[in-house]
């Protein structure tokens, strides 16, 4: 089946109103770049400014909280980000798990309030460095699947995202071989749960993904795309990553 790629931002804790103006580039990029899908998820105070300023992109949340509404103080739904003009959220990325101890559960339940409200879900899986020494990378990634991924998944909603933790951030990432096995058993747990539509999802890698290292790493087996930190804070970084993949 053939998946078109997705390049996905994530600005984590970074930007402001000034720095909206790196979406401009960005966003011509993408429009020259018409096979690809082109995402950013931005900080809340930035989705609407984002959305407003790049209409031709596909403008993110972070995270969600998994209720609709309610008593939750300083937390933020899925029908408040898409009110916004937010069109999709990640779900589930380390720093949550690691910052504010969410679980697999969590994500899940984030996922589905997300699904619930029209949004796409880019949901993270991976592994601690301790847990790929000790050669239990594919079985950790495997339950966090099994725990995460909402029983109604298909690919017109939902991006699954393997993050190594120990490649997040740092400039190392694992070897094309390591990405693409981890792949390959997500795809076939993605299959297990959800059946054929498990063709259809995508599976992005991140974790230290840059210019120099995006086309081989997007043209290896079941990566459809990358989930980029870092290098998408600026257009600069972030292009080269957008035309590495038109030219897979
Ligand atoms: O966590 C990531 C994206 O969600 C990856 O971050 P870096 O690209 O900065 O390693």
């Amino acid at each position: 089946m053939m998946r078109r790629k997705l390049v996905a931002g994530n600005w984590k804790m970074n930007g402001s109103l000034a720095t909206l103006a790196e979406l401009d580039a960005i966003a011509q990029a993408a429009a020259a770049a018409p096979g690809v899908d082109v995402a950013i998820a931005v900080p809340f105070t930035l989705i609407h400014p984002a959305a407003v300023r790049a209409p031709g992109l596909a403008i993110g949340a972070e995270d969600v909280h998994e209720a609709e509404s309610g008593a939750h103080t300083g937390c933020v739904s899925a029908a408040m980000v898409r009110e916004a003009g937010a069109s999709f959220t990640i779900a589930g990325h380390s720093e949550r798990r690691a910052d504010q101890g969410e679980t697999s559960h969590d994500a899940w339940a984030k996922a589905a309030a997300a699904h619930r409200q029209g949004l796409n879900v880019i949901l993270c899986c991976g592994e601690t460095e301790a847990e790929r020494d000790a050669g239990r990378a594919e079985r950790v990634v495997q339950a966090q699947i099994e725990k995460s991924v909402p029983d109604h998944a298909d690919g017109r909603w939902f991006t699954l995202a393997y993050e190594p933790r120990w490649a997040i951030g740092t400039g190392r990432t694992p070897t094309l071989d390591e990405i693409a096995a981890i792949h390959a058993i997500a795809r076939a747990k993605l299959r297990h749960m959800i059946g054929d539509a498990a063709d259809g999802v995508r599976i992005l890698y991140g974790g230290s993904v840059v210019g120099g290292n995006a086309g081989d790493i997007l043209a290896t087996d079941n990566v459809d795309g990358a989930l980029v930190g870092g290098a998408s804070l600026t257009a600069a970084k972030f292009v080269p990553i957008i035309e590495a993949a038109a030219r897979i």
